[in-house]
């Protein structure tokens, strides 16, 4: 299976560096030895397996990926290792054609507790600037498949962040969502401040921002932050349910639809509208559109081939 390894390297090194380089270039070095390195060993194993998360797959023939984080001792506290394995298993699920969704989960005492304070509490500025601090911690927002976090209890800091960062996020009814930064000297660095102002609006977003105040679900469900509230052992069922109703989707529509929705945070709406405008003529350049459109007037279902 040597060319699905290689086929699967050339689609994951394209997603870290989406500059045009060839598989060639990545094994001479150019996208840095170690990470191609990584990346290789991971896809020439049957059974990659990371220190910090699980990765598996669920649901109706294993199309939906679950990632586990798996640091209890720390509270699931995003240490770089972590963010490493979360970015490989990722991407592992994102290469995967049988995997339609994938659900990002903790425990159920915390999704995980922030960024890692013990690893930061002695850098100093030219640490963070000028060295690799927060690099890859935004590989989760170039995944294309859908991504469902599934939130049970504590999700402050890096740990809210990163949930902001999937499409959807659906809490337990025991989760807890802030920002407290603001009592160890700092700010959200990872899109806390932005991405939670989009969500719930400025004067909530400072009040989280500046007090370091965390929500419970309900009021996450309130404000618009997450989209549904369960109890919290059948939080992840729930979300590997939802991965299966996208499952039943073209893949390839599935991703057209996140790309126009994200677009949205992007753009002026002149531009977002454009932009889906063009999306959706593209979808009549697909076989799914037809199938799907076919199926409807034949009153059958459709028999997507994510083509
Ligand atoms: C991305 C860039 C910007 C982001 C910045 C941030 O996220 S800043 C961060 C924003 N987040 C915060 O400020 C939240 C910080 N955490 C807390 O306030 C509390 O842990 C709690 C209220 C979540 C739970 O209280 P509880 O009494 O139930 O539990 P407990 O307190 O006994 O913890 C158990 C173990 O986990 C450990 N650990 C936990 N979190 C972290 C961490 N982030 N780091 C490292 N370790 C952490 C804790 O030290 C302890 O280990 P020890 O020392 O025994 O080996």
């Amino acid at each position: 299976m040597a060319w699905l390894a290689r086929a699967r390297l050339l689609q994951i090194t394209r997603i870290l560096h989406p500059a045009p380089w060839s598989l060639q270039e990545a094994s001479r070095g150019k996208l840095g030895a170690p990470l191609v390195a990584k990346v290789a060993r991971n896809y020439a194993s049957s059974a990659p397996s990371y220190k910090y998360v699980l990765a598996e797959k669920k649901g109706e023939g294993g199309c939906v990926g679950l990632v586990t984080l798996n640091r209890p001792k720390a509270l699931n506290a995003l240490c770089g290792e972590l963010m490493e394995d979360l970015k490989y298993a990722l991407l592992e699920l994102e290469a995967d054609p049988t995997v339609a969704a994938i659900v990002l989960t903790g425990s159920e005492k915390a999704f995980a507790a922030g960024a890692d304070i013990k690893e930061m509490q002695h850098k100093g500025f030219v640490d963070c600037y000028a060295g690799s601090f927060l690099q890859g911690w935004d590989a989760l927002t170039r995944i294309r498949k859908p991504v469902i976090a599934a939130v049970n209890g504590y999700a402050l800091g890096g740990g809210c962040e990163v949930a902001m960062m999937c499409d959807i996020i659906l809490a337990g009814e025991k989760a807890k969502f802030g920002q407290p930064e603001i009592s160890i000297g700092t700010i959200p660095g990872a899109g806390g401040t932005q991405r939670l102002t989009k969500a719930i609006g400025k004067s909530r977003a400072m009040q989280m921002c500046i007090t370091g105040d965390p929500i419970n679900a309900q009021q996450a469900s309130e404000w618009g932050l997450v989209s549904s509230v369960h109890p919290p052992d059948q939080l992840v069922n729930e979300a590997i349910k939802l991965g299966e109703r996208i499952g039943n989707h073209s893949k390839v529509i599935v991703s057209m639809a996140k790309a126009s929705v994200n677009k949205s945070y992007e753009t002026s709406l002149a531009e977002g509208l454009q932009f889906e405008k063009n999306l959706f003529y593209g979808t009549f350049a697909t076989k799914d559109q037809t199938e799907g459109m076919t199926a409807f007037v034949e009153k059958r279902k459709p028999n997507f081939t994510d083509s």
